[in-house]
This record gives C-alpha cells, structure tokens and sequence, in this order.
C-alpha cells in the first residue's frame, strides 16, 4: 500500500513550504517523501521535485498556442492531465513502499470546489493502489478576521466534501501568530493542540463586522461548522520539526480513521 497527500488550498497559503518542510524532515525518518507539483504555472519552487506537471503541460504553452487566458488555460491543463493520465502513472507505478507522495497542488480553489477534476485524480491515484489524505491549508492571517475564517472553513468544507477522501484542515504560518508557543507537553495532548476558535466569540466579532441581516445565517453556519468538528485545524509551525511530526502523525491518523470508517460514523 502506498500513502499520499492531496494539498490544497488558496493562493500563498504556504503549500509549496509545506512540501519543502515536510521534505526536510523526512530525510530523518523512514519515509522517502516525493513531491510532485501539479500546478502548471508554478515558476518556482523549494522542494526537489520528482515530477513536475510542466513536463507535460504548461500554463504558458496553452495561453500561446490555444489563446486562452490564465485561468481557462489552467483548467485545460487539468483537463490535459487526466486525459493523459498513463503519464503520471508511469511515474507512480515505479515507487517503492516507503515512498510517500506529495501533490502540490494549484491555487485556484475553484479547482476542487466547482471542477470535478481533482475529484476524478484522486479516484484515478486511488486505483494505482494509493491511500490519500487531503491537506487543505488556510494561512493563521485569517485567525484575525472572522468572516475570513468562516470563509475558508466552508471552502475547507466544501472541497471535503467534492474529494471524499480522508481530509485534514492546516493552519500554515504559524510562527507568525504572536504568542504562538509549542513544548513537547501541549503535543502530547493532541485533543489541546488542535485549533478550534470559540465559535460564540466568533459570532459575536462577526455581529460587529457583517450586517445583522446575516447574523442568523451565520449563527447557524457556525454551528453546522462547530457541530462536524469543522472548524478544527492543526496548527503548522515550520520552525519546528515536531509541529511537522505532528502534523504527519494526524495525517497518519485520517488515513487510518477513513480506512475503517462508513458514513453513519462522521454523523454528529
Ligand atoms: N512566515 C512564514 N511564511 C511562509 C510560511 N509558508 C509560506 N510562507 C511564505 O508565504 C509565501 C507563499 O508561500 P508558498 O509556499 O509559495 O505558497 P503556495 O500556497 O504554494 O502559493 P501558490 O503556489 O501561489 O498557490 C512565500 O513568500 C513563503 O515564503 C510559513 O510557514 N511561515
């Protein structure tokens, strides 16, 4: 059996440092993490890659050769890929089982929640034999803003939802969160080392900030979120190799739960 990771989320959340980091610290355990970057406009990136989509397909060649603009043109080259599938498969088809592979994937968050392209990989990764994870990243900036929150947990959400797959949520950046301390102590509580925002003091900062004609909508937003353990994340501080460990480890442990999971069990 071979394991990976799906991830995702906004534009500068931090996935290709994510990937790097994970990476890094890879190279001190058993696993051999490959990463694979699936964004065809990616220009640079830190990780050694193994595979890059722009050996296939490019953002670039599309919006010269079919005229099409940036986002049409990403869209093709998904499309491109999975058409193309046997391409990726030749690559994947040689691992071994303690490699571990990574798909850094595009920006564009429309992607995997109006598309059915990243669905339709997955199932595809899936049938080479992969166990996948879904890492769906937000940057800590939106801890600041409520409606900012509220926002990424639904497009968390709603990806969840498109991939069904074992999926995590990730709050990047950490180490820009003031008074963001971690000691071995707090990792050992892992129940204490989730993030989950008090959603009451959530509601009451978004009574000041949005309209009151929205505050029964997002009362009960908040609750929906709150009631499917949706708005829990695990907190990503790169600076730390044990913040990297852990995060891994819930990873491990998603896979794990989804593996012998049926739907009556993430029924509130
Ligand atoms: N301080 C800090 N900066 C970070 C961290 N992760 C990423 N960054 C910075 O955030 C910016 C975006 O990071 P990327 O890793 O390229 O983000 P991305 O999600 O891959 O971006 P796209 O490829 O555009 O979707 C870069 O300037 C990074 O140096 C982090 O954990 N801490």
């Amino acid at each position: 059996m071979l394991f990976g990771q799906v991830v995702m989320g906004p534009a500068g959340c931090g996935k290709s440092t994510y990937c790097y980091s994970l990476q890094q610290r890879a190279l001190d355990s058993a696993r051999n993490v490959l990463v694979i970057n699936l964004d065809p406009a990616a220009e640079n990136y830190s990780y050694s890659a193994y595979a890059d989509i722009k050996e296939l397909v490019s953002v670039e060649q599309v919006e010269e050769e079919l005229c099409l603009g940036p986002n049409g043109a990403l869209v093709y080259c998904m499309e491109y890929l999975l058409e193309n599938f046997e391409w990726l498969e030749e690559i994947l088809g040689g691992l071994l089982d303690n490699d571990y592979v990574i798909f850094d994937c595009p920006g564009q968050i429309e992607l995997y929640t109006h598309y059915s392209f990243m669905k339709d990989f997955t199932v595809a990764v899936k049938h080479l034999g992969f166990q996948l994870c879904g890492v769906y990243l937000l940057d800590s900036q939106v801890l600041s803003d409520p409606s900012k929150y509220l926002g990424g947990c639904l497009s968390a959400l709603s990806t969840m939802l498109q991939l069904e797959i074992p999926h995590v949520n990730v709050l990047s950046k950490m180490d820009l969160v003031k008074g963001n301390t971690s000691d071995d102590d707090d990792l050992e509580d892992e129940e204490d080392s989730l993030i989950c925002p008090d959603m009451t003091q959530l509601l009451e900062a978004l009574s000041v900030t949005a309209p009151q004609m929205f505050y029964r909508l997002n009362q009960a937003l908040s609750q929906l979120l709150e009631d499917y353990s949706l708005t829990q994340f695990i907190p990503l501080n790169i600076q730390e190799p044990e913040s990297i460990s852990f995060v891994f480890s819930q990873i491990d442990q998603a896979i794990q739960y989804g593996e012998d999971a049926e739907v009556r069990d993430v029924l509130p």
